[in-house]
């Protein structure tokens, strides 16, 4: 899969939830791909070396399967390995730079730049395909996120790139992202704990149409 817009970061940006058990992490991720999600990064905190390689190798073979990009977080070896669709990059995970030089121009690479728009003018100067603020929310899933200011959204739209949220989006809450100007919307817990993934998927990406 290549980039094909400025914008093919839109809608719900799923990230997976840290499951050591791949067969039943395929199925979450076959109800969020079926509900819509637009975006899936494989993220488990969980899991490392061969068992993180066949998970992500298993999603990328299924997101395929649904045309949708499948993006490595942290890891810009593994992302090169599986041929998958990009990297996310953290302040901590390595510069991005040298991941364009390792993955080629055709991949995605994101970055986060958590409430710091000079992070994200620098992200984009050096090549990066989107930026990611938050928290947005608090989030029980990264409890000491440090909060984002969401004005952040439309002072960043003059970058050129998507610019995704992430941190505490709920149901109750996205609608107040979206319009404070994210095109995508990066969710963990709201999606994974919901009783129907395939109706919240579809839910979230509502709000983008
Ligand atoms: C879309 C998106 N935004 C932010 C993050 C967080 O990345 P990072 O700061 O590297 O922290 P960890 O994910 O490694 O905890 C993300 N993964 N995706
Ligand atoms: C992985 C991550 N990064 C964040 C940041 O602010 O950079 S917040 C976060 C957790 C997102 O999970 P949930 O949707 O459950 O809050």
């Amino acid at each position: 899969m290549t980039k094909n817009s400025p914008v093919a970061i839109r809608g719900l940006y799923a990230i997976t939830p840290d499951e050591t058990d791949t067969a039943r992490l395929l199925d979450l991720c076959k109800m969020a791909l079926a509900g819509g999600a637009t975006v899936l990064q494989y993220r488990n905190k969980r899991v490392s070396g061969e068992q993180a390689r066949e998970q992500a190798q298993a999603l990328l073979a299924m997101c395929r399967a649904y045309r949708v990009p499948l993006i490595i977080n942290d890891d810009v070896e593994l992302a090169a390995k599986l041929d998958a669709d990009g990297v996310h990059l953290g302040i901590d995970d390595g510069d991005i730079t040298a991941a364009r030089s390792t993955l080629g121009a055709s991949k995605i690479i994101g970055a986060s730049c958590y409430n710091n728009l000079g992070l994200a003018q620098q992200a984009a100067r050096l090549g990066a395909d989107y930026v990611a603020f938050g928290a947005c929310f608090p989030s029980s899933t990264k409890p000491h996120a440090p909060r984002a200011d969401m004005t952040l959204f439309q002072q960043a739209r003059e970058l050129g790139v998507p610019v995704v949220a992430i941190g505490g989006i709920t149901l109750d809450n996205a609608a107040s992202v979206v319009s404070a100007g994210a095109d995508a919307i990066a969710v963990i817990g709201a999606l994974w704990n919901a009783a129907d993934i395939k109706a919240q998927a579809n839910q979230f990406n509502q709000l983008f149409s």
